[in-house]
């Protein structure tokens, strides 16, 4: 596997008037292509910062982030918009559509960005939607919209893609589907698939685990078999 991400000491300092939060203090690691790493922590450890930060989203404040050898964190705003762009898929906790587009034009948007998109009818087909293309969000499910929001993400082709809290609001059976589909865009495809969540369960599915605390990443622990996610249970 080769190296996608490497992450050199990154801190992140929020400044408030008076208040300075060290949201991440001195992480290091790397993401290789084709794996999949959950990131566990408790509430304000630095977890999304950390999302926020290898997605191009937010500069760390000291340290170095590579991707495929280039320096994103010396990199200007129209060099991250690129990368965000081209390189990276997202999928949030409350999926974030656009409320008055269907399932299909949210994720054609996606395509009309992409140096190098899939096909999106296809796309909603593998998340088992062909037959809603045509809804709009409020007519789809919590779960459906999810199964949207990850057909918009992974439309564009990204090496990478970031996950955060994505069956945060979805229930077992449910997130259990997410999951495969991740599960599946990691293997199929050899993607690196990175997901933030609290339910340490979801941890059983991963190559990698990555317990942050405090803004320190504490301890890397590995699967040697992660789980399919229809065995993983909570
Ligand atoms: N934009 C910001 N401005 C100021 N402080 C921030 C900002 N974003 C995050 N923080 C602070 O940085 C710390 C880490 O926050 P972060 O959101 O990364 O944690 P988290 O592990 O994702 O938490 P949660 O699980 O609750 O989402 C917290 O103390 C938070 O209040």
């Amino acid at each position: 596997m080769d190296t996608l991400i490497v992450a050199r000491n990154l801190s992140k300092v929020y400044k408030m008037g008076e208040v300075t939060v060290e949201a991440l203090r001195g992480v290091s690691f790397e993401l290789m292509e084709g794996e999949m790493v959950v990131v566990l922590g408790p509430s304000g450890s630095g977890k999304s910062t950390l999302l926020n930060i290898i997605g191009g989203m937010d500069k760390p404040s000291d340290g170095e982030l590579f991707y495929m050898g280039t320096p994103l964190h010396s990199s200007d705003g129209k060099q991250l918009t690129s990368y965000r762009r081209n390189e990276v898929g997202f999928v949030f906790q409350f999926y974030n559509l656009l409320p008055n587009l269907t399932a299909l034009e949210n994720v054609l948007l996606s395509v009309q960005i992409a140096r190098n998109p899939l096909s999106a009818e296809e796309l909603l087909k593998k998340v088992g939607l062909a037959d809603r293309a045509h809804h709009f969000p409020s007519q789809l499910s919590g779960g459906e919209q999810q199964r949207v929001a990850i057909a918009r993400a992974m439309v564009k082709n990204p090496r990478l893609l970031l996950c955060d809290e994505p069956t945060g609001a979805l229930d077992y059976k449910t997130s259990i589907q997410v999951l495969k589909l991740l599960q599946d865009f990691c293997y199929t495809y050899s993607k690196t698939v990175v997901i933030i969540t609290h339910n340490a369960a979801i941890a059983q599915m991963a190559h990698r685990v990555f317990y942050l605390k405090d803004g320190r990443l504490d301890r890397i622990v590995e699967n040697e078999n992660p789980l399919p996610p229809e065995k993983v249970t909570w």
